[in-house]
């Protein structure tokens, strides 16, 4: 279901509407955030609009702010800067404090592999947080947003707290300085999922449209804002790299039962941006490109199944780059009706000398990996133990070892659910209110 801003929105009515179903539901947002993210001048702005949007939400439960690279002297200043803000029941989840460090050694030593310092262990552990409140919806929404409103939270949250869904992803056209952004989702996955598709039905492996088709239906597949009820919430895996919200969409697919997305905004909305890094593929959208591929075709080829030729990643390129070219033209089209400034060569370039890259680099990969796999296998096969699984075929093999090694063997970098962190630590919530409230007593809040 696409929930879109029709005309004018009648926003008391929409934050009467949450105040009321929020004493059930009782939504908690989650707020990951770097230490720059309030601690550079020229960041500061960005975040005291987005803490005094917050000042006036009413309906929330918790607010938490999981912060990471941060000092004790960061972590007071955000502090600070909650109270001056006057952000009612928020905390701090000061990740190399004293409190949560012994949290993710716990974790750690039950086996769930969170060694990863980054945005994905941080909110795995806040959502973590959100469960052990009892909140029925928790909202994920970042702390780089520039355009940042409280009626967009209001509307995230929406579809959960006061409808019945149980997902919610925002969505929203990015500009910045007059020109078209949300450069890897336009000029990278939507013409690689066109490609996709097409592969599928001209091979007639229809098999694979499924999952295909309910990532093309969402209108910005890269947004980092999104909702879960709380059984949905228990049952996601994370990504811990670039890939987490084309994993997250994945896992959606698969555990959700209603999902929803919805317009975060009828302004534009903008962020801060990273940088294109065309000759380094350890960073930036290049990076960034990387992981999001071998994130997506890690999962159509494990487990829904493709069987990938030596030629798959060549031809899809190739199809690929057909697609994005189409869709530079109506780009500049769209830039042209809207008075944008847009700068096609850049775009051209973009998509033949990085986009492109990244798809083949990804395929070098996953291929290797799909060879280490092998050879695993054929080493895992005079372990009796696992034989009943290898029956099942490779994808299905190592899947089921996986999931009793608990970890990824050498895939995506990813989280457990916590439906598998309750089920080896039945009193993990017991333990993380008590780390709540030991944390809130030493920040005072
Ligand atoms: O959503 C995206 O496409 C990436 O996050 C890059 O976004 P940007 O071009 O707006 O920086």
């Amino acid at each position: 279901m696409t929930l879109e801003i029709l005309g004018k929105q009648d926003r008391t009515k929409l934050k009467g509407q949450l105040r009321y179903a929020a004493r059930t539901k009782k939504p908690v947002l989650v707020m990951p955030c770097l230490a720059t993210e309030y601690t550079l001048p020229e960041n500061r702005p960005v975040f005291e609009n987005i803490l005094e949007n917050l000042r006036q939400v009413k309906y929330l439960h918790k607010v938490i702010f999981g912060l990471d690279a941060a000092s004790l002297e960061d972590a007071m200043l955000l502090r600070d800067l909650i109270r001056q803000y006057e952000i009612k029941d928020a905390f701090i989840q000061w990740n190399s404090g004293p409190v949560f460090s012994k949290i993710y050694d716990e974790l750690n030593e039950a086996g769930f592999g969170l060694t990863e310092p980054g945005k994905g262990k941080n909110m795995f552990l806040s959502f973590g947080l959100s469960l052990a409140l009892g909140s029925a919806s928790t909202a994920l929404v970042d702390a780089d947003i520039r355009s940042f409103s409280r009626v967009q939270l209001d509307r995230l949250l929406y579809p959960l707290v006061v409808l019945d869904f149980d997902f919610s992803k925002a969505f929203y056209t990015r500009i910045s300085e007059r020109k078209l952004f949300g450069r890897v989702t336009r000029l990278m996955l939507k013409p690689l999922l066109t490609a996709l598709k097409r592969r599928f039905v001209e091979y007639k492996e229809y098999k694979m449209l499924g999952l295909i088709d309910f990532l093309i239906q969402f209108k910005y597949q890269l947004s980092g804002e999104v909702a879960f009820e709380r059984d949905l919430l228990r049952k996601m895996r994370f990504a811990t790299n670039w890939g987490v919200e084309i994993f997250t969409l994945i896992e959606v697919y698969r555990k959700a039962a209603a999902p929803a997305q919805v317009e975060f905004s009828d302004e534009a909305f903008d962020h801060k941006h990273q940088i294109e890094s065309p000759t380094d593929s350890s960073k930036g959208l290049n990076k960034m490109a990387i992981d999001i591929v071998t994130t997506l075709m890690n999962a159509i080829v494990r487990e829904e199944g493709l069987e990938i030729t030596d030629t798959f990643f060549r031809d899809i390129a190739t199809t690929y780059q057909a697609v994005a070219e189409t869709s530079i033209k109506n780009y500049s089209y769209l830039s042209r009706f809207n008075n944008l400034i847009y700068d096609r060569d850049h775009e051209e370039f973009l998509v033949k000398e990085v986009f492109k890259n990244s798809i083949l680099q990804a395929g070098e990969i996953l291929t290797a990996r799909s060879r280490v796999a092998e050879n695993f296998l054929k080493v895992v096969h005079t372990f009796p133990e696992f034989k009943p699984f290898l029956e099942s075929g490779l994808a299905d093999a190592i899947l089921s070892i996986e999931s009793k090694l608990d970890r990824s063997i050498f895939e995506i970098p990813q989280t457990v659910s916590w439906e598998r962190v309750e089920t080896k630590i039945p009193d993990i919530y017991n333990k993380l209110r008590i780390a709540i409230k030991e944390e809130r007593a030493f920040f005072e809040l």
